[in-house]
């Protein structure tokens, strides 16, 4: 027994603990305890430094999710959170404006809260948030690294009523830990974290589209300024964020329709996951049959199919230069019902049961883009995640993985 100082690890099979008080800045959960550790691979006798990491079973997997606002993270991040089962919930009796959402098995933290410069600094100082220079990437990965270690955390919280930054709330170490926002891959350090990421590309016409309808219908705004806004974020969007798709496990691209000619009206979408090889514990899906170029209408007797109709593709290509497979559903579903039809002719889905899929689909029939290839693919790479945490826990602990069923 010893007494010290500790950054304090919050998983009983810790293997040990840290004090460092110069590392406070960095906001650890610091307290001053009787440090025990129930199961030590390693001690070093220093005042100053004992190192700690959790039980290399129990280690947090980070996953990350990139997109500019608007884009549709949050909802996609609903889906996920869903698939583990269990609300996901703001934390209990904490800043009722948190970023934070916290189930049973994830934690969903928002990289908004690593601005380092508020809405008046950002303004003063003439950069937007999306700039490096606003944003605090040492904190971040320090903070990331620790929570992956699983030693809590005091994360600062970016106010987005208020645009100031508010006291920090304590995170604790989940299971999966999701990263989401503007930046996940952005800094090596923090990108070398990540177990598995995803990118959310959508297309400027689509962007456009998805702020008018929020920005315009939920919160007032006017279409010269939704404009207006889109255009100031450009080229910080250009020069930040759009680049990090290229480090993507998996990207989520969502274009307009080429089912309609010249169509401008942006509603009906054309949406490719683009799924990297050679990731572990990460098995692409596909189409009928892996590693072949094909084209499908399922239009016919078993989907029904209204103007424009549903096309799928599926084959390989490069993407930055990297091996990949990409899956393409262009059109919207009718029925979601019907869906099972389409997740029967897929594989590698990761499910656990026939039309899991399609069952997570229903669940969430109010979610936006659940008629189209937003949803769809969401859903699956929802899936894939689920998987690849539970391989990696088996692997862990040494076990055989057993492998999902599709
Ligand atoms: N798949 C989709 N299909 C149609 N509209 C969508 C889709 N996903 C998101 N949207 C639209 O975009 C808006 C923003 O979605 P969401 O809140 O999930 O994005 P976000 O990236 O978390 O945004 P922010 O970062 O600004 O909080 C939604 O209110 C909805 O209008
Ligand atoms: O790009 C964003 C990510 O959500 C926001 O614009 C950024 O976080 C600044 O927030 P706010 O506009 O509320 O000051």
């Amino acid at each position: 027994m010893a007494v010290c100082t500790v950054y304090t690890a919050q998983s009983l099979n810790s293997t040990c603990s840290i004090s460092t008080p110069s590392k406070s800045h960095l906001g650890f959960h610091q307290k001053q305890v009787i440090f025990y550790t129930k199961r030590t691979n390693r001690t070093r006798s220093s005042t100053n430094a004992i190192t700690c990491s959790a039980a290399d079973e129990n280690k947090t997997v980070v996953i990350g999710l990139a997109a500019d606002s608007g884009c549709g993270k949050s909802t996609f991040m609903r889906r996920l959170t869903s698939v583990f089962g269990g609300a996901a919930e703001p934390p209990k009796g904490g800043n009722p404006d948190s970023n934070t959402l916290i189930s049973d098995t994830t934690t969903v933290i928002c990289l908004d809260d690593y601005h380092s410069l508020d809405r008046t600094g950002r303004k003063e100082k003439g950069v937007t948030a999306l700039d490096p220079r606003a944003n605090d990437f040492d904190l971040m990965y320090e903070q990331v690294k620790a929570i992956k270690d699983g030693i809590a955390v005091d994360k600062p919280i970016y106010n987005h009523v208020s645009g100031l930054l508010d006291p920090p709330e304590l995170i604790k170490p989940p299971k999966i830990l999701v990263i989401e926002g503007l930046h996940p891959m952005y800094d090596e350090r923090v990108r070398e974290l990540l177990d598995f990421s995803i990118y959310l590309d959508i297309s400027n016409e689509v962007k456009f589209a998805w702020k008018i309808q929020r920005d315009m219908a939920e919160r007032g705004h006017s279409l010269e300024s939704i404009k207006a806004s889109i255009e100031a974020r450009k080229p910080d969007f250009d020069a930040y964020i759009d680049p990090q798709k290229q480090y993507a496990d998996a990207v989520i691209e969502v274009l307009p329709t080429q089912l309609i000619p010249d169509d401008n009206e942006g509603k009906v979408l054309r949406v490719r996951l683009i799924m990297k090889e050679g990731v572990k514990n990460f098995n692409p899906v596909y189409l009928f049959d892996e590693g072949s170029t094909i084209s499908w209408i399922p239009c016919g007797r078993k989907l029904t199919c209204s103007y424009p109709g549903i096309k799928f593709t599926y084959g390989p290509d490069t993407y930055f230069g990297n091996e990949v497979s990409v899956l393409e559903m262009d059109g919207q579903f009718d029925r979601l019902d019907e869906l099972i039809y389409v997740e029967s002719h897929l594989s590698n889905l990761s499910t656990k049961f026939y039309g899991e899929v399609t069952q997570q689909m229903l669940k969430h029939a109010d979610f936006p883009g659940s008629n189209n290839g937003t949803g769809f693919f969401q859903t699956i790479v929802g899936l894939k995640i689920r998987d690849l945490y539970e391989q990696i826990v088996a692997s862990r602990a040494g076990a055989p993985v057993q492998t999902a069923k599709a």
